[in-house]
């Protein structure tokens, strides 16, 4: 049985009620008058309901945010004042830092150091980009036309930037959104899942009491074929970032086209982590489990395809079984708990698909499925799962799965675990464990993907590039990389005759 510590009483009273939307300052409901359950993970039970947002309350929440970036103090203010606004926040995110993590436990079920995690990140997110607010630079060229001409470069914002986040992680999902487009002066419209929009609406608040100008934070709430669709396909947004599966992400390639709005894409992964003979034995378990039953295995980038070489083989299998032993499954409020819940009965069912498949397909398992002891049952637990006999080929080694189980593959040699590990339409993270860095080098190089980590895993900085190759993204988030994302650069020639 499980202990559960008390709900943060901030994080109970703001799920005591319904929740609105924010468009431009304002707490709304739908036009509709619709609301969606939001529901509980761990037990299967209804946490409160949103607002379920239609075109009409996009088309809302697009005029306020052109309204603010066009007409508000937002667009008059300068550099360090939108820095200074933006660290008040993260000073905010910290002090509330409790709150927001509960209330993402309650709403994606994860435990408590993770959500915590979650929450730090976010307020170093903010921290980073403030710093950003006042650094933005453009360039002088020369010119090799007659006569005297002058021509520089400016960076301008885009102006209204939609964000569409997935609910593997809500707050940091969105956070990412909003950070690099607040810093260089856009207005921004976040769209949280239908499943997780609880850590946003209270960030949502957060910003009010920052004191943002109204409009140049919205969020709406609402389902992706819906409210989602309309905001990818809304003439008047000039960006949209999205994160959440390739199928969506070539939807909003489509619907971007109504008026050439600049994409971001983070998508999905089937990464390999290649564990070479000659790794660091302990320290390669530890990351391979870590790699791909850390946040239930809820990661774009989880190490899913485990490579390992023939000679420890079937060592190294028996020992991941004996490893994931030790990760309790539970409540996310259960301090002891590692992993939680997946997100709905819906991923359940279908990450205990895979397994049937995987199974029919010739693969073994040799732990994990299903969690059916009393107290879990109603919730969408399943168990660290290792599947051996896997095939680079087989379903379980090339769909994205999404849950905590990590299909095993012998490989013999640099050169095969290379050609093997780019055998997939993704390509997103990648990880190696060696003590050889001659090797790693040569196997990171070789690797065609966004990230690539050696002798750990799961790293991402809010200074540092993150995205996909090939089906797995298009454009870098964090880092200069995202600044770009969100400014046009204007080149400006001037006749000094
Ligand atoms: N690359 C990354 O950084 C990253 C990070 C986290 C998750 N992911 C991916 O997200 C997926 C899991 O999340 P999910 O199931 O919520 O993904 P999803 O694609 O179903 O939904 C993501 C978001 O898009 C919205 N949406 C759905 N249909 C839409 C449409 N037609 N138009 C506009 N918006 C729409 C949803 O409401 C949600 O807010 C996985 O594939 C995972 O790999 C990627």
């Amino acid at each position: 049985m499980s202990t559960l510590v008390a709900l943060n009483p901030k994080a109970a009273e703001f799920t005591s009620k319904p929740l609105k939307m924010m468009i431009g300052g304002k707490w709304v409901e739908a036009v509709s008058g619709k609301r969606t359950e939001i529901r509980n993970p761990a037990d299967g039970s209804v946490i409160t309901t949103a607002a379920e947002a239609d075109k009409e309350d996009v088309d809302a929440a697009v005029r306020a945010a052109r309204k603010a970036f066009e007409e508000g103090p937002w667009s008059r203010m300068k550099p360090n004042q939108r820095a200074k606004l933006m660290l008040k926040l993260a000073d905010l995110i910290e002090e509330n830092g409790e709150q927001l993590a509960h209330l993402d436990t309650l709403d994606y079920g994860q435990p408590l150091s993770t959500t915590l995690g979650f929450a730090g990140a976010a307020a170093d997110n903010f921290r980073y980009y403030a710093g950003w607010a006042t650094k933005l630079t453009g360039e002088t060229h020369t010119s090799s036309i007659p006569g005297e001409v002058f021509n520089y470069t400016r960076r301008e914002p885009l102006g209204v930037c939609a964000g569409i986040v997935p609910w593997n992680a809500p707050l940091m999902n969105a956070v990412m959104k909003i950070t690099a487009p607040l810093a260089v002066g856009n207005t921004v419209i976040i769209k949280p899942s239908e499943e997780t929009p609880i850590s946003l609406l209270r960030l949502a608040e957060l910003v009010q009491e920052a004191g943002f100008p109204d409009g140049v934070v919205n969020i709406i709430t609402g389902h992706g074929s819906t409210a989602g669709d309309a905001l990818a396909s809304h003439p008047d947004v000039d960006k949209v970032a999205f994160t959440g599966s390739t199928a969506v992400g070539k939807k909003i390639i489509q619907n971007s086209a109504v008026n050439i709005k600049k994409v971001t894409l983070e998508l999905g992964g089937k990464s390999a982590h290649v564990i070479f003979a000659d790794a660091d034995y302990e320290q390669a378990l530890q990351n391979a489990s870590n790699a791909v039953f850390w946040n239930s295995g809820q990661v774009c980038f989880a190490g899913s395809r485990l490579f390992v070489e023939k000679g420890i083989y079937d060592n190294f299998l028996s020992d991941l079984v004996e490893y994931s032993k030790h990760y309790k499954v539970g409540n996310g409020l259960d301090e002891s708990s590692v992993i939680g819940p997946l997100i709905s009965a819906k991923q359940k069912k279908r990450v205990l698909n895979y397994l049937d498949i995987g199974q029919r397909e010739g693969a073994e398992m040799l732990i994990g499925g299903e969690a059916t002891e009393a107290d879990l049952r109603d919730g969408y637990f399943v168990k660290p799962t290792v599947m051996a006999n896997v095939n680079n080929d087989m379903t379980i080694a090339q769909e994205e799965i999404f849950g905590p189980v990590v299909s095993a593959i012998p490989f013999e040699g640099e050169d095969e675990v290379i050609r093997l590990a780019n055998q997939t339409e993704y390509g997103l993270g990648g990880g190696i464990c060696t003590t050889n860095l001659k090797k790693a080098h040569k196997v990171a190089h070789g690797m065609n993907t966004g990230n690539v980590w050696v002798n750990t895993y799961n790293i991402t900085e809010p200074n540092s590039p993150f995205g996909g190759y090939k089906q797995s993204g298009l454009g870098r988030e964090n880092g200069a990389a995202s600044i770009d994302a969100y400014t046009e650069v204007k080149n400006i020639w001037i006749d000094l005759n």
